[in-house]
């Protein structure tokens, strides 16, 4: 099962029509791949918080439509990163979209953790409330997005519900990479699952992209790091890998849930 991730260059110079009709043209290329991931808000940039207004659309906006063509005429399953989705009530969210290879839109999961503490998209956007997985033939997609990589609650209720391949798109910011790596290597090796974590190249905002995505197998290998620049990282993925690792190592078996809460000693 090969899977495709673009890295895209996120660059404010660069109208977002281009880079949608780029990403577009990407896609497309990876024709022969099983699935192909695009980062977070590659279209605005994950930082660029006063364009997200102007760029904010709906789940039937250009991108919706850019993306459903190219996953259909390349026949891949495709996780087209995020938009800044503008929902009926007028409320924004992170949103990630999902597309089966005939081009329908097979997934959509809006970003549950959002980044900024006090400002950007965590006042900006609204928090999305549910977790979503994807079914594909060979696999089950559990969906995160940049900052939910730092919440290990979310990816674990994803492999509850059946998910063996976690595809995390970021935006992350080049000095925070370390974090990065070692993250997506800890909700692979706790979860026994791929880790897929596709990000931005480039600067917008002023911010530098890491790039740096990162393919990590279900023992916590990096199979494959792009570097720091807009490049494809394409990588075979054995879909029976994180089955025969919970066999093998059945650490997952061994949770202890329901414990009663801790008892605080001490004056
Ligand atoms: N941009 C994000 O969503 C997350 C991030 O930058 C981080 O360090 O976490």
């Amino acid at each position: 099962m090969r899977a495709s991730l673009i890295q895209i260059a996120v660059d404010r110079d660069e109208p977002v029509d281009s880079r949608r009709r780029r990403a577009a043209a990407l896609v497309r290329e990876q024709r022969g791949s099983a699935l192909v991931v695009l980062p977070e808000l590659w279209t605005v940039g994950a930082f660029a918080y006063d364009s997200f207004e102007a760029e904010a659309e709906t789940l039937d906006g250009p991108t919706r439509r850019a993306m459903a063509e190219a996953a259909a005429d390349a026949g891949v399953w495709l996780h087209a990163g995020s938009v800044v989705e503008r929902a009926a009530d007028g409320r924004l969210f992170n949103t990630s979209l999902v597309f089966s290879p005939e081009g329908r839109l097979a997934g959509v999961y809006r970003k549950i953790h959002r980044f900024g503490f006090d400002k950007g998209e965590a006042v900006m956007m609204a928090a999305g409330e549910e977790l979503v997985t994807v079914r594909l033939p060979d696999a089950t997609l559990g969906l995160g997005t940049c900052y939910d990589l730092r919440f290990p609650e979310l990816f674990r209720g994803l492999v509850d519900a059946g998910a063996d391949l976690l595809v995390v798109p970021a935006g992350w910011p080049e000095r925070r990479r370390a974090h990065w790596t070692l993250l997506a290597r800890a909700r692979a090796v706790e979860n026994q699952a791929y880790v897929l974590a596709c990000s931005t190249a480039g600067t917008h905002a002023g911010v530098e992209q890491a790039g740096h995505s990162t393919v990590v197998d279900p023992w916590g290998e990096v199979l494959a790091e792009a570097g720091a620049g807009e490049e494809i990282l394409a990588v075979d993925l054995d879909p029976k890998r994180p089955a025969e690792s919970r066999e093998q190592f059945p650490a997952l078996k061994d949770r202890r849930l329901g414990l009663a809460p801790p008892v605080v000693r001490g004056s």
